[in-house]
């Protein structure tokens, strides 16, 4: 298991009347790309800014490589982070802007490090337009390298991909996953689990700014598999019928009496008719279809919406 990089403990927003985060715990591992998921208003850019040291907390602790931090902490120094839109100057080049946020990070030899930026977020660096024309695509993919400048452990990215167009956004996965895969942790937001769930490793659901749910991307996925569900009087006496009897292999006990079927081409009528044969009593079976925003909306509201076949 990798190390832990980032840990926030009962982290606690407050302005005035409103909590805009409330006691978040969580963990990132180095080398995750942890995604926070959440409506609009949720409190992701709040807790963002807090990991990113652009905000203090209420209360709560962030601990970030193994050290507790407090303000103006030089660990923050090690996390780039792009909140809402990079403020770039419009009326200078692509090069222009970085090597103005460069030479205030105080490096020296910046031209060699610029052009790496730039060419990693896929901008050409002789291109000498000004950021005013840009597309928003190419803003954001400047606003990514500008928090890149400081070369850091962690890249905080909120909503990067809000208001970009299909090509503008799988540019920014892709780009996402290259730099995850040359060693880059990331923490991402979004309000679309879909698109979180093409690069994030690890989940936090936040609603209403509490972290109601945390899971890795195959408990996710899990989560949204198509399955049967089935009640019974003895989850451990009806296992072996279906090992045994129906070749199931796939299959998850989740309490004494529910167990998840993973195999789902067999036919409901013939898993009862093992079952019950076999001396188990069966209360309830049910396939279960659901996509990966029901399963949000299911975690956020609790209710069943429209999640069953
Ligand atoms: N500086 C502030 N003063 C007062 N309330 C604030 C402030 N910043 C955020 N809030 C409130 O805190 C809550 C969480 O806001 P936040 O921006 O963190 O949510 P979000 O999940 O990032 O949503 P969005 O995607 O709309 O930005 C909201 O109700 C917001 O109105």
């Amino acid at each position: 298991m990798s190390e832990a990089i980032i840990e926030v403990s009962q982290l606690t927003k407050q302005f005035k009347s409103k909590t805009a985060v409330h006691k978040a715990n969580f963990k990132i591992c180095r080398g995750e790309i942890f995604g926070l998921i959440g409506q609009n208003g949720a409190g992701k850019s709040t807790l963002l800014k807090m990991i990113g040291g652009l905000m203090y907390p209420t209360s709560g602790e962030i601990k970030l490589f193994n050290r507790t931090v407090k303000d103006s902490h030089p660990y923050f120094e090690r996390i780039g982070i792009l909140i809402e839109h990079a403020g770039l100057f419009p009326h200078y080049n692509a090069y222009e802007n970085l090597d103005l946020i460069a030479i205030s990070y105080g490096l020296t030899s910046r031209e060699e490090h610029i052009n790496k930026l730039l060419k990693l977020v896929g901008l050409d660096a002789s291109n000498k337009s000004k950021v005013k024309n840009y597309s928003m695509g190419m803003k954001q993919r400047l606003g990514i390298a500008a928090a890149l400048i400081g070369s850091p452990d962690v890249l905080i990215l909120d909503e990067p991909i809000n208001g970009l167009d299909p090509q503008g956004i799988s540019e920014i996965r892709r780009m996402i996953l290259e730099l995850n895969k040359a060693g880059m942790t990331i923490i991402i937001s979004s309000h679309i689990l879909e698109e979180l769930s093409k690069v994030a490793t690890q989940y936090a659901i936040l609603h209403q700014g509490e972290v109601i749910e945390h899971h890795s991307r195959e408990q996710l996925l899990l989560q949204c598999e198509d399955r049967i569900e089935i009640e019974v009087e003895k989850a451990s006496s009806a296992v072996p019928i279906l090992e045994q009897h129906l070749n199931i292999n796939h299959y998850k006990v989740i309490s004494e009496h529910v167990v998840y079927i993973y195999d789902s081409h067999i036919e409901n009528q013939h898993i009862i008719k093992s079952l019950v044969e076999n001396g188990v009593t069966v209360h309830s079976i049910t396939k279960h279809k659901q996509s990966l925003e029901q399963y949000y909306f299911l975690a956020r509201t609790g209710s069943e919406g429209d999640s069953h076949d």
